[in-house]
């Protein structure tokens, strides 16, 4: 049960304690109203008033505001009462309807402020399907989980109320009663745990399942390729098997328990009354307000038990939403300085140490990137040259030494806006699904189209955008599948320039595009500097014939390449350098 108070309290952008006012202000109308039956029912069959202690209460508060406990009032008392349950009901109600929509939305709102602010080291460890499932189903889930948790609240509170009425009439059979109960709920108990254990394997294997299937579809092209679909296919089809079963349970488990309930209740109802008649002295109006009470207490704790079961049905997805909340939260990026970012002189990493784990990248290294130069990485692949472009970005926070920008430590730095000074191409040619100009801008406003079209002039890839059906408004397909690698290539180049930054990092931009090409690119990219700076990492030539400074890495090391600027270089020099970098 404390699981279900937490969900109702804890969710946030919710009015819990309104609907717990409403919900209880709801029960005590209802309360009044069966409560009337008492002196009603009393009067109707000519029996005692005073026999019972709550009877007469309610007689001498009726009579104390002026009015007599004629039959005609006390039913428009219960009638009031009613109506009154039904409004306050339906307050507390609308509380929750509302609370519902925010609860899932907040959670997906939460969810993605916090994987946005996130280190970029969780963000890789993160399989991409868990995210799209926390934000589509479980948070769907996790919001009727509210509004689960809020109706077991309410059946709680009238289970309460009822206890109280019966308990004012005759506390030895409310007692009974309640041991009756008791007993129903306990055997029955193990269905509660049943469903508790099938809604985890749900929201597990549906986390699973749609993790999984994000895996395959990113890499569908490959399995067909080699025609190796059929494991993967197996291995689903087993996920599917467990879903099924754990849905399978999840019905069979709240329809057992609602069928066993029936017969159970009957049986200790029955046996109750016979000992009622048998062996109390209750007078016949009292048993038979006493019965109906008792029997709505019965009931009542039967259905909070049904909703019970329901709400540790729904809690597994809610508390993986929060799980994935709170470990998103705890891995947002280090907070850095405020200050503003300038790119007059450069950057610099000095004496920068990196590890992963127990595997150092990095030690005591040195690099410059002169503003209005081009500088190179290459070395062997695995060596760290990404790792060095993600120190630059601010992906990545050295162990030991400092990334400085005009001489400040990027970490005094504001972050957002060093980023925003950077026009970054990754090694991956995945685009959005969606259009040419979308994947240009991606959604910022203040790119204008002018700043579109120069961007596609210098990536070179104003003519095949043009020849596209659509032109800019043509749609990509998904990770960018209707396009060629080139063109992908082109289109990540022209979306780095496009906002106009002052430094470019490129991580081997030129690695899908034939020999013509990477040529006119690589004239382009030389045209823009001294405007522009750039970081590029390579594995081949043609880049080094434009570059300023060659660093070659290796072993943990850096060191400057002896290739010299691009003006004073002598015939061979290139050729020498690549040969030396793939010997490695
Ligand atoms: N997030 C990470 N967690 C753990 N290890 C990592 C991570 N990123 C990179 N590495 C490891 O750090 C080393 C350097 O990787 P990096 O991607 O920087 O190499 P690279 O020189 O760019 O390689 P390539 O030329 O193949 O792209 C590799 O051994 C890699 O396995």
């Amino acid at each position: 049960m404390l699981s279900v108070l937490r969900i109702f309290f804890n969710a946030k952008g919710t009015n819990s304690w309104t609907v717990l006012g409403a919900l209880v202000l709801a029960g005590l109308a209802e309360g009044i109203g069966v409560a009337n039956l008492l002196p009603l029912i009393t009067i109707m069959i000519g029996a005692d008033t005073d026999a019972s202690p709550l009877s007469r209460m309610l007689i001498d508060t009726i009579e104390a505001v002026g009015l007599s406990p004629e039959p005609y009032v006390l039913v428009s008392l219960i009638v009031l009462s009613i109506t009154a349950k039904a409004i306050f009901t339906l307050i507390a109600m609308r509380h929750v309807g509302y609370a519902v929509a925010e609860v899932a939305t907040g959670l997906r709102a939460t969810l993605v402020g916090n994987l946005l602010r996130g280190r970029w080291s969780y963000f890789v460890t993160q399989p991409v399907g868990r995210v799209a499932n926390a934000m589509s189903n479980e948070a769907t889930r996790a919001g009727r989980a509210y509004q689960i948790a809020a109706e077991c609240i309410a059946d709680t509170i009238q289970v309460v109320v009822y206890m109280i009425i019966a308990l004012l009439v005759s506390w030895q059979l409310t007692l009974l009663a309640l041991l009756g109960g008791a007993v129903v709920v306990g055997l029955l108990g193990f269905l509660v745990r049943t469903a508790r254990k099938a809604g985890l394997k749900q929201t597990n294997r549906t986390r699973y399942m749609v993790t999984y299937l994000t895996d395959v579809l990113n890499n569908m092209k490959t399995l067909k390729a080699m025609a190796r679909q059929a494991a993967f296919a197996a291995y689903l089809d087993k996920q599917i098997a467990g879903l099924r079963k754990a849905l399978r349970r999840q019905v069979t488990s709240t329809e057992a328990l609602k069928s066993f309930q029936e017969i159970l209740t009957t049986v200790v109802m029955g046996a109750g009354l016979i000992l009622a008649i048998e062996v109390s002295a209750i007078p016949p109006g009292e048993l038979i307000v006493m019965y109906v009470v008792i029997l709505k207490l019965v009931k009542n704790v039967m259905r909070m038990q049904r909703q019970y079961q329901k709400a540790v049905l729904s809690e597994s997805p809610y508390h993986a939403v929060e799980a994935l909340i709170a470990e998103s939260a705890a891995a947002a990026e280090n907070a850095h300085g405020g200050a503003p970012p300038s790119f007059q002189q450069g950057c610099r990493l000095s004496a920068v140490s990196k590890s992963f784990g127990e595997h150092q990248v990095f030690q005591n290294i040195d690099l410059e990137i002169p503003r209005g130069e081009i500088t190179v990485l290459m070395g062997p692949s695995g060596t760290g040259k990404t790792t060095l472009a993600d120190l630059v970005l601010g992906l990545q926070d050295p162990d030991a030494g400092e990334v400085l920008i005009d001489g400040t430590p990027l970490s005094d730095l504001d972050l957002q806006s060093w980023r925003r000074m950077i026009g970054y191409v990754s090694q991956d040619l995945v685009l959005f699904h969606d259009s040419v100009l979308m994947n240009i801008t991606l959604g910022d406003p203040t790119i204008s189209e002018e700043d579109v079209r120069r961007a596609l002039e210098l990536a070179g890839a104003t003519d095949f955008v043009a020849a596209l059906p659509e032109g800019l408004s043509t749609m990509v397909g998904e990770k960018g599948g209707k396009l060629s690698g080139g063109q992908r290539q082109r289109i990540t180049l022209a979306r780095a320039l496009a906002g106009r930054p002052k430094l470019l990092v490129l991580d081997e931009v030129t690695s899908a595009l034939d020999a013509r090409s990477e040529e006119e690119l690589c004239t382009t990219l030389g045209g823009l500097t001294p405007e522009l700076t750039i970081l590029a990492i390579t594995h081949r030539p043609q880049l080094l014939t434009i570059a300023d400074t060659v660093y070659r890495v290796h072993d943990g090391q850096i060191a400057k390449s002896p290739v010299t600027t691009p003006s004073a270089r002598r015939p061979g020099e290139i050729e020498t350098a690549v040969a030396t970098q793939s010997s490695s």
